[in-house]
């Protein structure tokens, strides 16, 4: 099947189960070049494990995922690796970030990984850390870092090396709600300024809202809602259904305003 002319990352007919159990039912997805898509839904939804098959991490049983003009269910290991050191960023609800390097040496990894040269890197490193407000944090470790601070560092090398796209999986989970708002306008604006795809799960309704009322540049949050339940696309609800008051976890509407 010939990809849509639009779409930077597609995927057709998703199937994955985890021993048996099906995380995702027939998944159909498509984002255009610098489209900002927030996938959303309940816990357990299949979020993660959609994100994981765009990119790469988890191969499919069952459909096609397409990067450009490249199979990603059909490539193998080492080239599935390859693109997403170079061509693919991923932001996880927890940063990773290696212990024993600074700050700017966390940032500036990818670059390290693709050979940059060490003043070069560094640069780019830091430019990002002050675009994220933690330029002071740069020659600190990671244990010397706030949960909020260290998340930044990890946007901050999700983005260094400019990827095609940026997955970003609940990225703000551990955060102080103050910080939520932020870091994601911050994510947001800083990849649309980029020109880089995003795709966002969140389960956060209110959050978004939040994020949305608090942007004084009016500038949305996400282009677009794709909705999932139970490993299926689902409805994604209208704007006046989401000014409802939070339902239970689990039975909350599967989307987000944007
Ligand atoms: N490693 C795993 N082993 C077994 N089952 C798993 C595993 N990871 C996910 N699942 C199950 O697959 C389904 C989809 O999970 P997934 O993490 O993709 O959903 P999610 O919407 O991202 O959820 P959350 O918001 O809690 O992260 C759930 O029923 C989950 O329990």
């Amino acid at each position: 099947m010939a990809a849509p002319p639009d779409d930077v990352l597609w995927a057709r007919g998703l199937h994955y189960a985890y021993d048996g159990s099906p995380a995702l039912r027939g998944v159909s997805f498509g984002i255009r070049e610098g489209e900002v898509v927030a996938v959303s839904g309940p816990r357990g939804s299949g979020k993660t494990t959609l994100l994981r098959c765009l990119s790469g991490q988890t191969l499919p049983e069952a459909g096609e995922v397409w990067f450009n003009s490249s199979p990603v269910h059909t490539l193998g290991r080492a080239a599935r690796e390859r693109l997403r050191l170079h061509r693919f960023g991923w932001i996880d609800s927890s940063p990773r970030l290696v212990g024993e390097l600074t700050a700017w040496e966390n940032a500036a990894l990818p670059l390290l990984l693709h050979g940059t040269g060490y003043r070069a890197a560094r640069k780019q490193a830091c430019a990002w850390l002050d675009r994220l407000d933690v330029g002071g944090c740069a020659r600190k470790r990671p244990a010397a870092l706030r949960q909020a601070e260290r998340q930044r560092v990890a946007v901050a090398r999700a983005l260094v090396h400019s990827p095609a796209v940026l997955f970003a999986d609940e990225p703000t989970a551990p955060l102080h709600r103050t910080d939520r708002a932020q870091v994601l306008r911050t994510l947001s604006a800083a990849a649309r300024s980029h020109g880089i795809t995003v795709v966002l799960a969140t389960h956060d309704l209110t959050l978004t809202r939040t994020a949305r009322t608090a942007d004084e540049t009016g500038a949305a949050l996400a282009d677009r809602v794709f909705a999932l339940a139970d490993g299926r696309r689902s409805r994604v609800p209208p704007a006046e259904e989401l000014q409802n008051p939070a339902r239970p976890e689990g039975t909350a509407a599967c989307s987000l305003s944007v």
